[in-house]
């Protein structure tokens, strides 16, 4: 039987799903996209700096983590951007996070293939991963032209 439990927005959950959280960081009215390295399916599309949010992890701990090893920045988390994105069959879900940089930090590419900084118009510039369209489409609002 699927076990579930309320979590903080009333709606039942499944205990055993996966959360993937993604930092939407925005600078100067630009947003920082990441091009994948790997694995080979997506190596080049593009994506929001994150991963997985380890067991017993808040998902802001796990995008400050995720933050540090991927960019080597620190960030403040603000609201989130976008709906939950179901992806892989139901089994794992996308949130994905507004944040700013913190004391001037500059991103590196430590593990992605290249770092844009991305305007609402340029947006459509890139491929992103199928799962961040409606989160693509969030967050041109909140980019200032
Ligand atoms: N980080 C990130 N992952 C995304 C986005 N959109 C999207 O579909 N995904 C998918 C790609 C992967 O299947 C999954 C994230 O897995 P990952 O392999 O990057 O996570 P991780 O850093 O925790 O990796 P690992 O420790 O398991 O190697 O979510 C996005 O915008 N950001």
């Amino acid at each position: 039987m699927r076990t579930e439990r309320a979590n903080g927005g009333g709606q039942a959950e499944r205990r055993d799903l996966r959360v993937i959280v993604g930092a939407a960081i925005i600078r100067d009215g630009r947003v920082l996209a990441c091009a994948r390295s790997a694995p080979p399916e997506v190596a080049g599309m593009w994506e929001f700096p994150g991963g997985k949010v380890e067991p017993g992890e808040s998902e802001t701990a796990a995008l400050a983590r995720e933050c540090a090893e991927e960019l080597a920045v620190r960030v403040e988390i603000g609201d989130r951007v976008g709906r939950n994105v179901r992806m892989a069959h139901g089994r794992s879900v996308l949130k994905v996070y507004a944040a700013r940089l913190l004391h001037g930090d500059q991103p590196k590419a430590l593990e992605h293939s290249a770092l844009r900084w991305l305007s609402a118009d340029e947006l459509d510039s890139v491929t992103w991963l199928p799962a961040d369209a409606p989160i693509v489409a969030a967050l041109r609002p909140m980019l200032s032209t």
